[in-house]
């Protein structure tokens, strides 16, 4: 079930909304809209599903609108076109159009939101900025408390409760925000570039606790970020924006690969698509490897082969006419301690990543099995592929 269904909706700031939707609807350009109207279009016919359970990401440049659709799914911009509905139980409410309390009861229960600078009380200890909040739920002072230590516990923090802001570093300041965030027990998180001030490590540590955290939590997140190689990491889903509009919205392994537009192709070529590509998407196939004397031709140089019978299935292998031995690796398994000249059998879900480290263990190009038959190799000229991004093909709408 969608926990939030963007449809068709525009934001649009300033006096004359009606004239700026009537020019969009006339194709206009953000430029033109503001200089015939002097309203900023911040979000122009934007539509998405986030299904229960997802981390989706609001991608794009400086000024794209990503946080001027965040904003709108708690009505903090108003929805100025279209539908946005969130899930409240069974039912679906809509925000463009809800009156001030359910408005209020869908941002105290249900939608909870972090923003870039933690926006912490400077006043109030760490353990009170966590339990700030609970108390427009009606919570007992003691149970706010309890609920406040238990999450400031879930993200490490709970021997400096006593401590204020100020004397705590950029990163702890930011698991507040989180601990804060999460003790409202909100199906959804809504999180406007909730990392970009800290530093690499601290920023990736804090991701990796974010996903753990979705895992076991199962929220469904809008996060929104303006970094790709951030978004590949964290997102389910991504959706890209540019000037207001949504270009492209999928999984980080179809961005990846195949980039709708220009704008999409160079964001993706400047990231690091060893975290979101598998084996399957850079192998090459079977049927394309050379067939000398029978054998499929893993490596011409060293004479490296390998035998299949009729029905696909690996038989043996060799280099330089000596056999090579064949070891079956699935995830999870110890790459560390692989000896040179294993020839590895993995499946086509493999992660690039591992691959690659396999690769480097063994010396030897990875066999690709599924169903028990070989359907492709990934030898050196892939692992270059993707590397320098030449993976995707730019699929230009
Ligand atoms: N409250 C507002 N009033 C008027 N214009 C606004 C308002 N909020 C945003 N805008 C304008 O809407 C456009 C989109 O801004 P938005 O903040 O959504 O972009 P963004 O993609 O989140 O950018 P950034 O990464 O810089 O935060 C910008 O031109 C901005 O000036």
């Amino acid at each position: 079930m969608a926990a939030i269904s963007i449809r068709n909706v525009d934001v649009v700031f300033g006096e004359n909304i009606e004239q700026s939707l009537a020019l969009l609807d006339q194709g206009s350009s953000r430029q033109e809209i503001i200089e015939t109207t002097g309203d900023v279009v911040g979000v122009a016919n934007a539509s998405i599903e986030v299904q229960e359970g997802e981390i989706c990401v609001l991608m794009g440049l400086s000024g794209s609108g990503k946080s001027s659709l965040l904003r709108a799914v708690n009505g903090l911009n108003a929805v100025s076109r279209g539908e946005l509905l969130v899930q409240d139980g069974d039912q679906m409410v809509d925000i463009a159009t809800c009156d001030a309390s359910t408005l209020l009861h869908m941002r105290t229960s249900k939608i909870s939101m972090v923003f870039q600078k933690f926006a912490l009380m400077p006043w109030m200890s760490v353990v009170d900025n966590v339990a700030f909040g609970l108390d427009m739920k009606g919570m007992s002072k003691q149970k706010r408390r309890a609920k406040a230590m238990e999450k400031l516990e879930m993200v490490g923090l709970s021997e400096w409760k006593d401590k204020f802001p100020h004397e705590l570093s950029g990163g702890m300041q930011q698991r507040v925000g989180l601990a804060r965030a999460f003790a409202m027990d909100s199906d959804i998180l809504l999180m406007d570039e909730p990392f970009s001030a800290l530093d690499p490590l601290i920023r990736s540590q804090l991701q990796d606790e974010l996903i753990e955290l979705q895992q076991r939590l199962n929220k469904t997140i809008l996060f929104v970020s303006h970094d790709l190689d951030e978004a590949l990491k964290i997102g389910t889903h991504i959706a890209i924006m540019e000037s207001a509009k949504i270009i492209q919205h999928g999984k980080p392994e179809d961005i990846v690969l195949n980039p709708k537009t220009p704008y999409v192709a160079d964001f993706v070529a400047h990231t690091n698509p060893l975290n979101v590509l598998c084996g399957r998407s850079l192998m090459t196939l079977v049927s394309d490897l050379p067939i000398v004397n029978g054998e499929c031709v893993l490596n011409p140089h060293d004479n490296t082969v390998v035998n299949v019978n009729a029905e696909g299935v690996i038989t043996t292998a060799s280099r330089q006419g000596e056999a090579l031995p064949l070891h079956h690796w699935s995830e999870g398994e110890d790459i560390e301690r692989m000896a040179e000249g294993l020839l590895v059998i993995a499946s086509p879900d493999v992660p690039m990543r591992s691959a690659i480290e396999i690769r480097y263990k063994t010396g030897l190009p990875l066999l690709l099995e599924e169903d028990g038959r070989l359907v492709g190799i990934l030898s050196d000229k892939d692992f270059y592929h993707a590397l320098l991004g030449k993976h995707f093909t730019l699929d230009a709408a």
